[in-house]
């Protein structure tokens, strides 16, 4: 049980909107990219990589995006596609905008970088027009994610969703997930991740997301329950602060203070964490389950991608998170 409330009825559990772009992960790691020769090529994008991990749990899911003219954009629907992830709302753009590419560079298991090539980005082109309200009333569930605010038309699109989801009683869920490549300055970062997330329900963050956030009102603050507290003066139900690899922590409006289970782990790399986590987490509420279980299942999710070379590739179904937990707890007890 946790305090959210989904509409049973809907034929989607889970609809996100915005990034969909490539990964392009070394081969050759624990060196800088400068050294790195080959890669591989992976879906990415935070919020497409929550939608495969929703899927590879077995949530009927959508997703909400424009995808480029041209093979990588076809590439990209078609492995969603193959995930069973409803694309009749994926767009192929006609503008001539290109698909956004992540470098990722993997020096160590912990120091990891990004280098996001994002000039005119086709991921930013979603417009209003492809937010069909239909659509968002056939999900129990809407994830939205910062980056997707950072310009026009995908930020009025993004807005225009949530208040198509507030209206018709689907539970909007926020990744902050600040990436500072598209954004003008950290003001205006901040301006519209407070606008979108005074409309959400459930808000995930890491500390220093929710530090950017609240920039302009709550300037130093480091205390999670003030910063939870903010949000549950709006909208919120459940705000989740995440600390990497030392756990996360989650408020719920009534005044419940969780800490969330963490599976520490030598990881191949550090990127994956935060939405292998999200569709996890998001999966157990869905389901019905606590904010503890579901912080826990998001924690184990997070483990096994964190070890892997990829992120999307690599969302593992509810019985392989079960598995590792299993096995994790018997190895150190
Ligand atoms: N080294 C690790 N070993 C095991 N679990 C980890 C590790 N790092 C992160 N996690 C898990 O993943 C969760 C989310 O991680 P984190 O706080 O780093 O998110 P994030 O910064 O959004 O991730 P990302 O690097 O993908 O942007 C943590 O709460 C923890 O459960
Ligand atoms: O979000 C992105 O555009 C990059 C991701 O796909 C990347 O793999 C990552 O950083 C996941 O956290």
């Amino acid at each position: 049980m946790n305090n959210l409330v989904f509409q049973t009825d809907r034929p989607l559990d889970f609809i996100a909107i915005g990034r969909i772009g490539l990964d392009l992960n070394p081969n050759e790691i624990n060196r800088p990219l400068e050294e790195s020769i080959t890669f591989t090529k992976y879906l990415g994008g935070s919020p497409a990589n929550i939608a495969v991990a929703m899927a590879a749990l077995g949530a009927k899911t959508g997703f909400i995006g424009t995808v480029a003219d041209d093979a990588m954009g076809r590439y990209l629907k078609g492995y969603m596609e193959g995930k069973g992830i409803d694309s009749s709302s994926i767009f192929t753009d006609k503008t001539g905008a290109k698909t956004g590419l992540a470098f990722t560079e993997i020096k160590s298991p912990t120091d990891c970088n990004l280098i996001m090539y994002r000039e005119n980005a086709v991921d930013l082109m979603v417009d209003i027009c492809h937010v069909k309200e239909d659509y968002i009333k056939s999900a129990k569930a809407l994830l939205i994610s910062g980056t997707a605010l950072a310009a026009s038309p995908s930020r009025e699109a993004v807005f225009a969703a949530l208040d198509l989801a507030r209206k018709n009683n689907t539970v909007v869920f926020f990744d902050i997930d600040y990436r500072p490549y598209t954004w003008k300055s950290e003001e205006e970062t901040a301006i519209y991740y407070s606008l979108a997330a005074e409309k959400c329900d459930v808000i995930i963050g890491t500390r220093e997301e929710f530090d950017m956030m609240e920039m302009i009102t709550n300037k130093g603050n480091k205390d999670d329950y003030v910063t939870a507290k903010k949000w549950f003066d709006y909208n919120a139900k459940i705000v989740v602060i995440k600390h990497g690899k030392e756990g996360s922590i989650a408020y719920t409006k009534e005044g419940e203070a969780i800490t969330g289970a963490v599976f520490p782990v030598v990881p191949v790399k550090t990127f994956g964490a935060g939405d292998s986590y999200a569709g996890a987490f998001i999966y157990g509420l869905i389901n019905g389950m606590s904010a503890g279980d579901s912080m826990e299942l998001g924690a184990g999710s997070a483990a096994i991608v964190v070890s892997s070379h990829s992120c999307s590739d690599a969302m593992p179904t509810l019985d392989a998170i079960k598995e590792f937990i299993k096995s994790y707890e018997k190895k150190i007890s």
